[in-house]
C-alpha cells in the first residue's frame, strides 16, 4: 500500500475501536452551521421560513449529535481491554483504506532516512483516554514518558481543542509546543515559558481569533446559563472556542441542547458549531483549524521544506481530518488515526536512536 499521500493510517487495527465514528475519510469535513450566516427572507412569510430554517438547523445539529455519539461509552485504554462493538461500516472502511502504521513502521521510517520527521500530537482520545468527566481526561505517565521521549528526539508539538492552558496541565511538558483551542491559541516554544517576559510570551504566541475572547466569554456563559437544567450536559470554555458536552445526557434530551446551542448561537453570527465526540464545539467563523496549526508550527519552527520534512500527525477526531487532509495536500506525511500511541512512539524512539 502506498503510504506516501498523507491518508490516515492506524497503529492496529485490532485495537481500533475507540475513535470509531470519530474519525472520518479524509474528503468528509465535520459538520458545521452557521445559525447567523442564513439571510432570511423578506415578506409575508418571514416568520414562517425562520422557523423552518430553525427546524432544519436544530434537526441538522441533532443528527449530527446522534451520527458523531454511536456508542456513549467507550473508555478503551489504548489497546487493552474494554474493546467496543464492532462498527462494521467503520471496520470495513479501516481495513480498505487505513493500513496498520505499526505494520507499515518499516516502510515509514525507510522514506525518513535522512529526513526529519516533526511529531503532531492530539490530546483527547488519542494521549488520554476518553472518560465521562472531561476534567478527570489525565494522561498515562507510561505515554507522558513515551511523548517526553519523541519530543527530545523530534521536533514535536500538541493539537487539541483544550484551552493551551489545560492542555499543557495535562500534559506536564515543557519540551513541546502547543497549539490549544483547535490551533487558535498557538505557543511555539513552552520551555521556561512561566519565568519569560510578557514581550517574550508574546513573541511566542500565535493566535488568529483574538478578537473573539470577549465574544466566546459571552457565548459560554449563556450557554451556560441555558444548559443548566438539562442533567449531565456540561460547558467547557477553552478560551477560543467553546464545548458543549452531552456525553453523559439522556439521549432524549439531545433534542433541546441542539435547540438550545442554536438559539443561543443566533445571537453570535460570528459563531459556528462543529460537532466531536459527543460535544458540539462552539468556534469563532475563521479559516483557521488544526490543519492550518499544523502548517503554521511547520512554517514557525523551520520545518515547511516538504522534500526533506515527514509530518507525523496521530489523531482521532473529526477535527484532526483537518490535518490530515493538510498532509494530503502537501503529499508528504502520515496522518495516523489513534490506537496504540505509545507503542508508535517508542518505536520511532527506537529507530531514531539506531539510525543515528
Ligand atoms: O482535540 P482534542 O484534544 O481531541 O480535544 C477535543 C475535545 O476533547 C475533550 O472532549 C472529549 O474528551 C472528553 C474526555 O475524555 C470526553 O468526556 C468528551 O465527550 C469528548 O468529546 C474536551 O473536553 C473538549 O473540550 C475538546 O474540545
Amino acid at each position: 500500500m502506498d503510504l506516501s499521500n498523507g491518508s490516515p493510517v492506524i497503529t492496529d487495527p485490532m485495537a481500533m475501536g475507540q475513535p470509531l465514528m470519530g474519525v472520518l475519510p479524509s474528503n468528509m469535513m465535520p459538520f458545521s452551521v452557521m445559525p447567523g450566516s442564513y439571510s432570511s427572507p423578506a415578506g409575508a412569510g418571514l416568520n414562517v421560513s425562520r422557523r423552518k430554517i430553525e427546524e432544519v438547523l436544530v434537526n441538522g445539529l441533532l443528527e449530527a449529535m446522534k451520527s458523531s455519539s454511536p456508542r456513549k461509552k467507550h473508555n478503551l485504554v489504548f489497546g487493552q481491554e474494554n474493546l467496543p462493538e464492532e462498527d462494521p461500516a467503520y471496520t470495513a472502511w479501516t481495513a480498505t483504506t487505513c493500513p496498520s502504521a505499526l505494520a507499515s513502521f518499516k516502510q515509514i521510517v525507510a522514506g525518513a532516512q535522512g529526513k526529519k520527521i516533526a511529531v503532531f500530537l492530539d490530546y483527547d482520545g488519542t494521549l488520554s483516554p476518553i472518560v465521562d468527566d472531561p476534567d478527570k481526561a489525565v494522561m498515562s505517565p507510561v505515554m507522558r514518558a513515551a511523548v517526553r521521549n519523541v519530543a527530545k528526539h523530534f521536533p514535536a508539538a500538541i493539537v487539541s481543542g483544550r484551552s493551551r492552558k489545560k492542555v499543557l496541565e495535562f500534559v506536564k511538558l515543557k519540551e513541546l509546543c502547543y497549539a490549544g483551542s483547535h490551533g487558535m491559541d498557538i505557543m511555539t516554544s513552552s520551555a521556561n515559558y512561566e519565568h519569560n517576559t510578557e514581550k517574550a510570551k508574546e513573541a511566542n504566541l500565535f493566535q488568529p481569533a483574538r478578537e473573539f475572547l470577549p465574544m466566546i466569554d459571552e457565548v459560554s456563559k449563556s450557554l451556560l446559563e441555558v444548559t443548566s437544567g438539562i442533567e449531565g450536559a456540561s460547558i467547557e470554555n477553552n478560551k477560543f472556542c467553546v464545548s458543549v458536552h452531552y456525553r453523559n445526557v439522556d439521549e432524549k434530551d439531545w433534542e433541546l441542547v441542539a435547540r438550545l446551542v442554536n438559539e443561543v448561537l443566533e445571537a453570535f453570527p460570528g459563531l459556528k458549531v462543529t460537532n466531536g465526540r459527543m460535544v458540539l464545539e462552539v468556534r469563532p467563523v475563521i479559516d483557521w483549524d488544526k490543519g492550518k496549526a499544523v502548517e503554521f508550527l511547520l512554517q514557525s519552527l523551520g520545518l515547511s521544506d516538504s522534500e526533506n520534512v515527514i509530518p507525523i500527525y496521530i489523531g482521532d477526531d473529526r477535527t484532526d481530518e483537518d490535518a490530515f487532509k493538510v498532509l494530503r495536500e502537501r503529499n508528504c506525511g502520515y496522518g495516523i488515526l489513534v490506537s496504540q500511541v505509545t507503542e508508535f512512539l517508542n518505536s520511532l524512539v527506537r529507530w531514531k536512536k539506531h539510525s543515528v
